[in-house]
């Protein structure tokens, strides 16, 4: 059976979260941290070797305080992030024991992944060597005019345009290559191996395994963990420490 890795960047500063006290990976999510959710995801499977999370300089004291024991429970390793998302993940692509097959890289923020889609996603990118979530995109999109945010300058054609999701994954030597040959930071994993000119294969998610970026989102994903069979790991369970995580 291959060996995954699972890399959760929790680093971001959540600034479209807009809360004060705490930043949306820590925020309450019926009961358990967000990140929590993210990881149970992945904690349950038997192809995972290892799941490491990315969390800040400026959270990770709190975040130790207040998980250290879970996370010893759990396995997890903690790395420190850094100003942006790649920055974060070339820093967990260091970690990343040396018997691994393939690295899934999962936003800390996607807390309603279906168990079924990961499944999906790491098959792929084991047929391909590399592969995302990704869902259609259904609505129509407009371009804001040059200068003018709130105009509409043109309608884009959405014909094979798809929004990309996470988990993406990939074999472990492509993806170090392809964050060896850095020279930007980017907003996903896939565009580096792109880059490269590898084929990234297209596995369709689903507008349930959102991203939360603002409070809205939360809201949403509040009522999807209610339908969302559990991937609670053995012997384990957190209580939320109320909503006073980050105060
Ligand atoms: N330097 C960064 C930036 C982002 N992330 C993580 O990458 C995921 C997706 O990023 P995003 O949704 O943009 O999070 P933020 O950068 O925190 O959001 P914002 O842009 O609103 O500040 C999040 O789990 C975030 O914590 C990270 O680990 N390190
Ligand atoms: C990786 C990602 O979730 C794919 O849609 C997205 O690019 C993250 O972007 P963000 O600006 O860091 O949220």
């Amino acid at each position: 059976m291959p060996k995954f890795a699972v890399i959760l960047p929790a680093a971001g500063r959540s600034s479209r979260f807009r809360d004060p006290h705490y930043k949306k990976p820590f925020a309450n999510l019926g009961g358990r941290a967000v990140w929590l959710h993210s990881a149970e995801r992945f904690l349950n499977r038997k192809d995972v070797k290892q799941v490491i999370i990315v969390v800040s300089e400026e959270d990770r004291e709190e975040f130790g305080r207040k998980f250290g024991a879970n996370l010893a429970i759990m396995g997890v390793e903690v790395c420190l992030g850094g100003a942006e998302r790649t920055d974060s993940i070339q820093n967990a692509l260091a970690k990343v024991n040396d018997d691994i097959d393939f690295v899934a890289i999962h936003d800390a923020a996607r807390p309603c992944t279906a168990d079924k889609l990961v499944d999906q996603v790491f098959a792929a990118a084991e047929q391909h060597g590399a592969a995302i979530l990704a869902v259609p995109v259904a609505a129509t999109l407009k371009r804001a005019a040059k200068g003018q945010p709130t105009l509409i300058g043109e309608t884009v054609d959405r014909a094979g345009l798809w929004e990309a999701q996470t988990p993406q994954v990939f074999r472990r030597e492509l993806i170090n290559k392809a964050y060896a040959a850095r020279t930007a930071a980017l907003t996903d994993d896939a565009q580096l191996v792109e880059k490269l000119g590898v084929p990234v294969a297209l596995v369709e998610g689903s507008p349930m395994n959102l991203k939360i970026t603002t409070k809205d989102d939360l809201r949403l994903a509040e009522q999807i963990v209610k339908v969302l069979p559990k991937a609670k790991p053995e012997g384990f369970s957190h209580p939320f420490a109320g909503d006073d995580l980050w105060r």
